[in-house]
């Protein structure tokens, strides 16, 4: 296919990203295409250097492709550069062509219409960070951000510290606590019971030490949308009929879908096997979050609910 000659202005940035990324100790560029270059000539004037290309059109996909650069498509959305920067790194972690602890030169039309001509040097694990917070803003009509975000820190803090050396998993159901109580049962005496208000309050570091040690016990915490611990170790009994999740995940998944459908909560569970914090909202995972970095997918493969007895 025809391609279009890369301008001086390109191969001076080029040069420039690889001046850059020798500095940086960086490895990795990753460009932003509207224009279907020559790709291998890209790739050749970078060196040693990864080259990653993500597009929304097709023809610049395709000749990504004949290429056999690393590609990951884009659909066309009318997004800032900078949203459509961060949803292509974010696929570019699930494809795993990029780690999400690096540090990449990203090389984009800027201030152009579709002629490169920024370079910016992007920490993919504080960038990801602030992702996180964006993706729970969205979240943030059913459940205040300030819960959200005590109770997925405190989610994401069980996940990757487990308890005395051993992993630990937890469920967590945020908002809407009266109709979550009603479709739940104790399945334990429960821990919170005679606590005054103020003791319970999540984000206060002495509670979240407390429910750090109570995830231990089997059940699931229940949040009030005002950060107060409900109650604890009660077992969901919401219906998951008609949802799908992943394969592989079990009963503590299931209950987060079928109570956060149920009940419009917001239901958070950390998984005990690999520690990954998933959010779940209206039967669905929303945001994944792994323990060790920060990486995240909006949904898993779908598969069949298990067969209730
Ligand atoms: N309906 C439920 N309500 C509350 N908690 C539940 C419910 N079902 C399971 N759990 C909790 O989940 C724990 C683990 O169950 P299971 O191993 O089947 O889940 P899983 O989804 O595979 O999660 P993990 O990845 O943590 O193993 C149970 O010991 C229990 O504490």
């Amino acid at each position: 296919m025809q391609r279009v000659e890369l301008s001086p202005q390109l191969s001076s940035l080029l040069k420039a990203a690889k001046r850059l990324a020798s500095e940086c100790e960086i490895e990795v560029v990753f460009l932003l295409a509207d224009i279907p270059y020559d790709f291998l000539e890209i790739k050749k004037s970078l060196g040693k250097l990864r080259l990653v290309v993500s597009s929304d059109k097709p023809d610049v996909q395709r000749a990504a492709q004949e290429d056999g650069i690393a590609l990951v498509p884009l659909i066309h959305e009318p997004q800032t550069r900078q949203v459509q920067i961060s949803q292509a790194i974010l696929e570019a972690i699930a494809d795993e062509f990029l780690a999400s602890g690096e540090r990449i030169i990203a090389l984009y039309a800027g201030f152009e219409r579709e002629y490169a001509d920024s370079l910016s040097i992007v920490s993919l694990a504080d960038h990801l960070a602030k992702l996180t917070s964006r993706d729970l803003q969205r979240l943030e009509t059913k459940v205040p951000l300030q819960t959200l975000r005590t109770v997925v820190d405190l989610a994401v803090e069980i996940g990757r510290e487990g308890r005395e050396g051993k992993p630990v998993g937890a469920l967590f159901v945020v908002g809407n606590h009266r109709k979550v109580l009603s479709l739940s049962h104790e399945q334990v005496h429960d821990p919170f019971k005679g606590y005054s208000q103020k003791d319970r309050v999540v984000s206060n570091p002495r509670v979240k030490e407390s429910m750090k040690e109570l995830a231990q016990i089997d059940g699931a915490f229940i949040i009030s949308s005002e950060g107060i611990a409900q109650s604890a170790g009660r077992i969901l009994n919401a219906s998951a009929e008609g949802l799908t999740l992943s394969k592989g995940l079990g009963a503590r998944h299931w209950a987060a879908a079928a109570i956060s459908k149920s009940t419009g909560a917001i239901a958070i569970a950390v998984s005990e096997s690999t520690g990954t914090v998933r959010i779940f909202q209206d039967g669905y995972v929303v945001l994944r979050i792994e323990p060790m970095s920060s990486a995240m997918k909006w949904f898993d493969f779908d598969t069949e609910p298990p067969q209730t007895e």
